[in-house]
C-alpha cells in the first residue's frame, strides 16, 4: 500500500507513458482556453476547499436523514449560487451546465432544488409575458420562492393532451378553478413537490366561456410562505422511494376547487382576458411545451458529463487493479491491459465525447432556433424538436448502457454506493425515461422523416439535418462501401434512408389492404423507431467526425493523433455493431467486415497507452467525482477502507439487534 500522499505507482506510470498534452484535451472539450479557466474559477469558488459536507455518507442514512441532509446542502450550495456564482455567469446563464456540475460535489444524489433551478425558472423565462416575469422572475432567482414543475399525472406522462387536472375560468372573480377530478388526474413525479416547493408550474386543461382549449401552464402557490402548511384545497406529499432521485422527494398534488388570480396563468403563448375571452398569441400550438425542448438539449449534455465521470472511475480503477496472470507464474497484469476491458472502456470515453461535441452543436442549433423565434419566425421549429428528441432518447440510453458497463468493469467493487457508479447508473436511468421516454420520443422524429421523405419525393427542399434524403432517394442501388470516416458515415446514413424509405412503403401498402392511416402507422411503429435511430447515429457519427476535425485543425500532432484514434474508434465500432443493417443497405463484404474487426483491435492497443491521459483530460475533480475507485491519486483500497470507518454499522462491535433478535433465535429450540 502506498502513504497516503503517494500517488498510485500504476497511475503515475500510465501518466508517464501518456504521448500527449492533456492541457490541450481538455481546452477541446471545454470548448476553448477561455471556457477552461472559467470553469475552474466557478469550481474554486463553488467548491472552496472541498464541499462534501457530509461524515455519514448520503447511502448510510435513513431517507428521511437523507433528505433534511440534502436539503441543508442545497441551501449551502444555493447561497454560494446566487451570492458568487451568477456574478460569475452573469444572470442569463444560471443554467450553465458548468453551475450545474458543481452541484456535484455536494449531493450524491439529487439536490431538492434542482428542478427549481432546471424547470421552474426556464418556464418563467420560456412562458411568461414580460410582465410576468418582472414579478416571479426575480423572486425565483433570489429563491424567495421555491417551485416544481408538475405536469405528469398519476394516470399520464407521455400523452399531455390527456392530462386531467381543470383550471376553469371564472370571470365573476377573475380567477382559475384549480381541480383534480380522478385519481389518476393527480400530479405524481414532480421533483422538489413532495416537500420542498412553496410554488409549482401546474399543467392544467383550460376551461373558458364553456368550452376546453387544451392544455397550458399556470404557476400556482400551493404552500404557506411562512409555516409551509398546504394551502386549504392543496393535498401534496411525497410519492415514496425510488431507484435513485431519492433527495429529490418528487411529489403528488391533488387540487379540490383551488383558486388563482388569472395572471397566474403563463401568458406568452395564450391569453384569457377578464371576461373569459380566450386569445391564442403563438402561431405554433406547441410552444407551450417549450421548456421540455429546452431541458431535453441540456440532457445530451448531462449525458455526456455523467458518462465522462463513470468511465474516468472505470479507466483509473482499471489502471490499479491486477488480476489473473497471463502465463503460469507471471506478474499479475492491471486489468486495462486485457483487450475485453478496453473494449468495455474505450468505447465510453469516445462515447462521451460524441455526445459533448453533439451537445454543443444541439445547443448552438437551440440559440439560433430561439432568436428566430423571437422574431416571429418558427419553421425551424419541428426541426428542432426531431433533433431534440432522438438525441436526448439516444445520448441517455446509450449513457445509461455505457456507465453500466464501467460498472462491469469494475467487478464487485463497482457494485459499492461508494464507488458512485450506482449513483451515476440510477440518475442517467431515468433520463431515459423523463422529459419523454425513449421511444416516444424517436417516434416525434419518425414523424418528421417520413415527412421529410415525403418531401424528398416531390423534389422540394428538405431541411439540413435530413439533406442525405435527396441524395439517397436518387440511388436505387446500394450504397458503395468506402472503410473510411466519410464512408461509414454515408453508409450509416444510406441505413436511416433505406429505413425510412421502407417505412413509407410499409404504410403506403398497409393503407392499399384497407387500413387507415393510424393503424398502418401503428403497424409499423417497430420499424419506424428503428429508422429514427439509424437516422440519429448518422447524425452523431457526422457531427463527431466533422466537429473533431475542425477542433483539432491547430492542435499538436499527437493531440490530433490520440482524438484521430478515438474518433476512428466510435466510427468502426458502430460499424460493427451495425453490420447487419451495413450488408443490408451498402456493399460491404463479409471481408470488409472481418478487416473492420482487424482495425477495431489495432486501435485498442493504439489508445491502450493514452487510456488514463484521455480519462484525465475530463479534467474532473475528486470532490465531484465522489468516487473511492476513481480519485487522481488511485488510492483505491485506502479510500474504501476509509469509507468502512464511516458506516454507521461500524461504530459498536457488536450490534444490538443480536441481543433482540440473534441470541434469541439462535437459543430457541426447533
Ligand atoms: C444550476 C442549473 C441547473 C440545470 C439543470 C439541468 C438538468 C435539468 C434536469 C431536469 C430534470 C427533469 C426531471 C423530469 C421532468 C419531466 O419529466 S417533466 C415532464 C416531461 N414530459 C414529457 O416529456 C412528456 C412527453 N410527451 C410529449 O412530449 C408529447 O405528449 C408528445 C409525445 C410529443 C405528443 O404530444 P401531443 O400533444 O399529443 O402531440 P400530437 O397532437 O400528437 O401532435 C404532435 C405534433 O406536435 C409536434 N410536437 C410535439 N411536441 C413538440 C414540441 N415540443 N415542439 C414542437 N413541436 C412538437 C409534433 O412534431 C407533431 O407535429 P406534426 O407531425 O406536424 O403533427
Ligand atoms: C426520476 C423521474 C423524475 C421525474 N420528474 C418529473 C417532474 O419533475 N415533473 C413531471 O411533470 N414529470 C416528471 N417525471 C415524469 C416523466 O416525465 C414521465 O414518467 C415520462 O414522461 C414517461 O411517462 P409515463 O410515466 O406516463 O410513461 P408511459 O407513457 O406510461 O410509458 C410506459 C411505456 O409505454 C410506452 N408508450 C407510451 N406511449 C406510447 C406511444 N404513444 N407509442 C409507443 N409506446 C408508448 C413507453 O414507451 C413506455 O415503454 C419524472 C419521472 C421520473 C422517472
Amino acid at each position: 500500500m502506498s502513504s497516503k500522499k503517494e500517488i498510485n505507482e500504476d497511475l503515475v506510470n500510465e501518466r508517464r507513458k501518456c504521448n500527449f498534452n492533456i492541457q490541450e484535451v481538455t481546452h477541446i472539450i471545454d470548448g476553448g482556453v477561455e471556457n477552461t479557466l472559467q470553469r475552474k474559477k466557478i469550481e474554486d469558488v463553488a467548491l472552496n476547499g472541498g464541499a462534501s459536507l457530509d461524515d455519514v455518507p448520503e447511502e448510510c442514512m435513513n431517507l428521511r436523514e437523507r433528505y433534511e441532509n440534502a436539503l441543508r446542502k442545497s441551501c449551502v450550495y444555493a447561497n454560494i449560487l446566487r451570492n458568487e456564482l451568477l456574478e460569475i455567469t452573469g444572470i442569463e446563464n444560471f443554467g450553465t451546465p458548468v453551475i450545474r456540475r458543481t452541484g456535484d460535489a455536494f449531493f450524491k444524489d439529487i439536490s431538492p432544488f434542482m428542478l427549481h433551478l432546471g424547470m421552474f425558472v426556464p418556464t418563467i423565462m420560456g412562458q411568461c409575458t414580460a410582465e410576468q416575469q418582472g414579478i416571479w422572475l426575480p423572486k425565483a432567482l433570489d429563491m424567495q420562492i421555491i417551485g416544481a414543475y408538475a405536469q405528469t399525472e398519476l394516470g399520464h406522462g407521455t400523452f399531455i393532451r390527456g392530462l386531467e387536472t381543470t383550471a376553469t375560468y371564472d370571470p365573476k372573480t377573475k380567477e382559475f378553478i384549480l381541480y383534480s377530478p380522478t385519481i389518476t388526474s393527480y400530479k405524481w413525479w414532480a421533483g422538489g413537490l413532495g416537500r420542498t416547493a412553496n410554488h409549482c408550474i401546474v399543467v392544467a386543461q383550460l376551461y373558458t366561456q364553456g368550452k376546453c382549449h387544451g392544455v397550458h401552464p399556470f404557476i400556482v402557490q400551493i404552500r404557506d410562505l411562512d409555516t409551509h402548511m398546504p394551502l386549504p384545497g392543496i393535498k401534496v406529499g411525497e410519492i415514496g422511494p425510488r431507484m435513485g432521485f431519492n433527495t429529490a422527494d418528487n411529489g403528488f398534488l391533488g387540487f379540490n376547487h383551488f383558486r388563482i388570480p388569472r395572471m397566474n396563468m403563463m401568458m406568452k403563448n395564450a391569453q384569457v382576458l377578464e371576461d373569459g375571452t380566450y386569445v391564442k398569441v403563438a402561431r405554433h400550438g406547441k410552444l407551450t411545451y417549450g421548456t421540455m425542448v429546452f431541458v431535453r438539449v441540456t440532457l445530451v449534455n448531462e449525458a455526456s458529463f455523467n458518462l465522462s465521470k463513470a468511465v474516468t472511475i472505470a479507466v483509473r480503477y482499471s489502471a490499479v487493479r491486477r488480476q489473473s496472470e497471463l502465463r503460469p507464474g507471471s506478474a499479475e497484469p492491471q486489468i486495462l491491459d486485457y483487450p475485453t476491458q478496453q473494449h468495455k472502456l474505450f468505447i465510453c470515453i469516445a462515447t462521451a465525447h460524441a455526445f459533448q461535441l453533439t451537445a454543443n452543436w444541439l445547443w448552438h442549433t437551440f440559440t439560433v432556433v430561439q432568436a428566430e423565434m423571437r422574431k416571429g419566425n418558427i419553421d425551424t421549429l419541428p426541426e428542432l424538436h426531431a433533433l431534440s428528441s432522438c438525441l436526448k432518447a439516444v445520448s441517455t440510453s446509450d449513457a445509461a448502457a455505457c456507465i453500466e458497463q464501467c460498472r462491469f468493469a469494475c467487478g464487485g467493487h463497482g457494485y459499492m454506493m461508494s464507488s458512485n457508479l450506482p449513483y451515476l447508473y440510477s440518475f442517467v436511468a431515468a433520463t431515459r425515461t423523463y422529459e419523454g421516454d425513449y421511444t416516444v420520443l424517436l417516434l416525434q422524429t419518425a414523424r418528421y422523416l417520413v415527412k421529410a421523405w415525403e418531401q424528398a419525393e416531390a423534389k422540394k427542399i428538405v431541411t439540413p439535418t435530413v439533406a442525405y434524403l435527396n441524395r439517397c432517394f436518387d440511388t436505387n442501388e446500394k450504397v458503395a462501401w468506402t472503410n473510411s470516416p466519410e464512408g461509414i458515415i454515408k453508409s450509416f446514413q444510406a441505413i436511416a434512408a433505406g429505413k425510412i424509405s421502407l417505412c413509407v412503403k410499409n404504410i403506403r401498402q398497409r393503407i392499399k389492404t384497407g387500413m387507415d392511416y393510424e393503424d398502418a402507422w401503428l403497424m409499423t411503429t417497430v420499424q419506424l423507431v428503428s429508422a429514427a435511430e439509424a437516422h440519429c447515429r448518422s447524425m452523431i457519427l457526422d457531427t463527431y467526425w466533422n466537429e473533431m476535425q475542425r477542433l483539432t485543425k491547430t492542435s499538436s500532432d499527437n493531440v490530433k493523433m490520440v482524438l484521430y484514434q478515438l474518433t476512428t474508434l466510435y466510427l468502426v465500432y458502430w460499424a460493427l455493431e451495425k453490420s447487419g443493417d451495413l450488408l443490408r443497405y451498402t456493399s460491404i463484404t463479409e471481408g470488409d467486415i472481418d478487416l473492420l474487426q482487424k482495425e477495431y483491435e489495432d486501435l485498442l492497443v493504439k489508445i491502450r497507452p493514452n487510456a488514463v491521459g484521455l480519462v484525465d483530460a475530463f479534467d474532473l475533480r475528486d470532490e465531484i467525482l465522489r468516487s473511492t475507485l476513481g480519485s487522481y491519486d488511485g488510492r483505491v483500497y485506502e479510500r474504501l477502507m476509509e469509507e468502512v470507518q464511516k458506516n454507521p454499522l461500524n461504530k459498536v462491535p457488536v450490534d444490538p439487534s443480536f441481543q433482540k433478535y440473534l441470541k434469541p433465535f439462535m437459543k430457541s429450540k426447533i
